[in-house]
């Protein structure tokens, strides 16, 4: 059974829907991440099923029972929000604890509990350390010990790690990862980095304007996106419209090859970076090379055509044009995507 559904979840503010009939469900030990640009209605999200905001219509189950009037405090979730600052004035030990010592758990008990747990996030021994003296990284680990010692049926995390360095985001959020598959937690998670929600996500949501745009697994969404929103979203450049008729699209860019079996009519069409082909400029579309990129291996070129919108291409490092050369584009039809 799925235990958290949302079940036609609407949020408004005024006279504008932040969650939109939202519907969803998260299995038990599944980690599902909520995507979306600033504003889509990601931390809204939360705060409902946290029971910090109550929805204006639609319903909040926990474990099939509907959390209408449960108190924040009552439905045993494990909130890490990025405005849930540690207790500046309560030592490592003392905030981890706090929950357990809200719930009555004695003291000798207690003191065992948070020493397994500072042992799970990697801080054994640290039950003494004021907060102030941990890095950015470890009070964020003790949030995380603080979070789950309470052992909450669904832990929320909002931006987990935002406040962090790059390097150190993609070391925590593979040891988050390992953690909760190996304690079997389920977690409902936000960020607008679409990274950590796929090194992290069995599932992710993509948001927009209050509405699911699409959800499946990382590989899905990657491999084919809903929509141009969605692709765009993701980071792909090379979207344009297109009509579609048998094994090519009419494009801005000239004829674009589709898949085999792709539906004829107006589409969005999605080229993958590796589908642009340079050659000569006999060769196809004729485009004058813009700004490149040195990736190591390969180079990422922008390539100007004569009409539509700019193309991102990869190249090999090796065969790379340089800046101002004219070039001619073909399009491999598979890594063509046709949108929704
Ligand atoms: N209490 C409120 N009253 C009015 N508007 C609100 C309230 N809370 C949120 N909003 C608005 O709802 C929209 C969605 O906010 P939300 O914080 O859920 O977005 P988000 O996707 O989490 O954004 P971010 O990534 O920037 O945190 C925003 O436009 C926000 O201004």
């Amino acid at each position: 059974m799925a235990l958290l559904t949302l079940d036609g979840v609407t949020v408004r503010f005024g006279a504008r829907d932040v969650l939109d009939a939202v519907s969803l469900t998260v299995a038990a030990h599944e980690t599902v991440c909520v995507l979306g640009p600033s504003g889509s209605g990601k931390s809204t999200l939360l705060r409902v099923v946290a029971g910090l905001q109550p929805p204006t219509a639609g319903r909040v189950l926990l474990a099939g029972a509907d959390q209408a009037g449960v108190p924040v405090h009552r439905r045993n979730l494990g909130l890490m929000f990025q405005d849930h600052q540690l207790f500046p004035q309560r030592d490592t030990g003392g905030n981890v604890g706090f929950g357990l010592r809200m719930r009555g758990v004695g003291g000798a008990e207690r003191q065992r509990r948070v020493a397994a747990l500072l042992e799970l996030v990697g801080l054994p021994g640290a039950e003494r350390r004021s907060v102030a003296s941990l890095s950015g990284g470890e009070q964020q680990r003790v949030a995380l010990a603080r979070a789950l010692a309470p052992e909450p049926r669904l832990l929320m995390l909002d931006e987990p790690l935002g406040q962090l360095d790059r390097v150190l985001r993609e070391r925590l959020v593979v040891e988050l990862r390992e953690l909760f598959a190996r304690l079997g937690t389920t977690v409902l998670a936000v960020t607008h980095d679409q990274g950590e929600a796929f090194t992290l996500a069995d599932r992710v949501v993509i948001m927009r304007d209050g509405r699911i745009a699409q959800t499946g697994t990382p590989r899905e969404v990657w491999q084919r996106p809903a929509d141009a929103f969605v692709a765009r979203f993701l980071g792909f450049d090379n979207v344009v419209p297109g009509t579609v008729s048998g094994a090519a699209a009419q494009t801005a860019w000239g004829p674009v090859p589709v898949p085999a079996g792709s539906p004829d009519g107006a589409h969005d069409l999605l080229i993958r970076p590796t589908g642009v082909r340079v050659g000569p400029v006999a060769d196809g579309l004729r485009c004058t090379v813009g700004s490149t990129v040195f990736r190591g291996e390969r180079v990422a070129v922008r390539l100007r055509p004569p009409a539509g919108p700019e193309l991102s291409a990869e190249l090999p490092s090796a065969a790379a044009p340089r800046q101002g050369d004219q070039v001619g584009v073909v399009f491999t039809a598979d890594d063509v995507v046709v949108l929704g």
